[in-house]
């Protein structure tokens, strides 16, 4: 297989999963991490590596190295894998599913940002996800009629903090995720909940419906529920460890012991709690974007420029929010006919926000 993203969260895990089935390792694509890039090499042996700065070219211990954009486009097409798995993060992770996917190659998707930016513009039926939420729907969907899919959401890091004293928290305050480690990105998203508003869009394009929501559940034991026109509800329990969902993204199936079981008399109490659009600013505009997926886009784009600002320091958490709310009343008529404009507005809306 093709692994990109391989020194990050998802990355790491995906290649024990990989060691563990003896899945050959065909190629590797990094960013900036090039020792454990090197450390890889050497176990995996891959035939071609990318990463993303020619000027770290001298430093990867390979014969073989492509660099930037460009280079990790050129590694899929020379690729003779049938699967890539997309690890990277953020909107730079869409060109390359889009590459595989238009060569008929299996993506098993973490990079959540490809289906928000471009949803409908990708091939689902190449399409396996690698998220805790959407395998557990996947997991409990059966022949019966569904009415609801509900995913959970941990509430990030300030979801028991004081809402005054919220105003002045840090970048590294929002990096203290409660339950997962994961890298920066996504931990951000989940404190401010957008993580939530993309996998409730994820959710749309995967399964083809809106009647999805979500909701608070603090221990991150269950991932999913589902809801059946009957009246009953089932519930997917599995611990806080992607190394499920990438097992069974990379086998199709698995029957053999990858997580231990729930220890249920262990969990104490379980409470759903709503999101609340107070803490959450952003969750203001979940159900008008379900409606209107396509403006997956300019969230994405605005939030990106918004995690960098708060990173800098030049605006404060709720600013974040502020930030995307804005962008997409400014961008709320925009619509895509193909990913050319998907392209230019994604520039557009970055352009808006860095004047502002
Ligand atoms: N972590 C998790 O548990 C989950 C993650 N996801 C999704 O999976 C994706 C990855 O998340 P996660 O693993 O946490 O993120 P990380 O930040 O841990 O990893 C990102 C990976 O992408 C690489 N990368 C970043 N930019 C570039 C670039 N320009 N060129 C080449 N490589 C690049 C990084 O390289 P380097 O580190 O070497 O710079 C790293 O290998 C995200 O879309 C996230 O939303 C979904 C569900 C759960
Ligand atoms: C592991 C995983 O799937 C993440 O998307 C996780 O759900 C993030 O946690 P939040 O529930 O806090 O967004
Ligand atoms: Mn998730």
């Amino acid at each position: 297989m093709v692994l990109l993203g391989s020194t990050g969260s998802i990355g790491v895990n995906t290649l024990i999963i990989a060691e563990r089935y003896n899945i050959a390792i065909e190629a590797l694509v990094a960013g900036n991490n090039i020792d454990l890039l090197n450390e890889q090499i050497k176990k995996h042996q891959p035939k071609v590596v990318a990463i993303a700065n020619e000027s770290d070219r001298s430093k990867v211990d390979h014969p073989h190295v492509l660099c930037g954009t460009q280079g990790i486009l050129e590694l899929i097409e020379m690729s003779h894998s049938d699967t890539v798995v997309n690890a990277l993060v953020g909107y730079t992770g869409l060109a390359p599913t889009l590459k595989a996917t238009g060569l008929g190659k299996r993506v098993a998707l973490a990079n959540k940002e490809s289906l928000v930016v471009a949803g409908e513009f990708i091939d689902m039926s190449l399409i396996t996800p690698i998220d805790s939420e959407h395998f557990g729907l996947w997991y409990l969907m059966n022949e019966r009629p569904v009415s609801k899919l509900y995913i959970t959401a941990s509430g990030g890091a300030f979801r028991d903090w004081e809402l005054d004293k919220m105003k002045d928290a840090s970048f590294s305050d929002a990096l203290k995720h409660p339950n997962w480690s994961m890298g920066n990105k996504i931990t951000i998203d989940s404190a401010t909940m957008t993580n939530k508003l993309f996998e409730l869009l994820e959710a749309k394009w995967l399964f083809n419906t809106t009647k999805v929501d979500a909701l608070i559940e603090k221990k991150s034991i269950i991932h999913a529920l589902a809801e059946f026109t009957d009246g009953s509800t089932t519930a997917h329990f599995a611990g806080v460890d992607m190394k499920l969902p990438i097992a069974f993204a990379l086998r199709g199936e698995v029957e053999e012991p990858i997580l231990p079981p729930t220890d249920l008399l262990s969990i104490g109490a379980l409470e759903f709690l709503p999101i609340e659009a107070e803490r959450y600013p952003i969750w203001n505009i979940k159900e008008h974007i379900l409606e209107h997926a396509h403006l997956g886009v300019v969230v994405n784009a605005a939030n990106e420029e918004a995690i960098e600002a708060f990173q800098k320091d030049q605006c404060s958490f709720f600013g974040m929010s502020t930030m995307v709310l804005d962008a997409y009343k400014q961008f709320e008529d925009v619509k895509a006919s193909n990913i050319e404009e998907i392209i230019q507005i994604d520039q557009e809306v970055r352009a808006y926000v860095k004047q502002r």
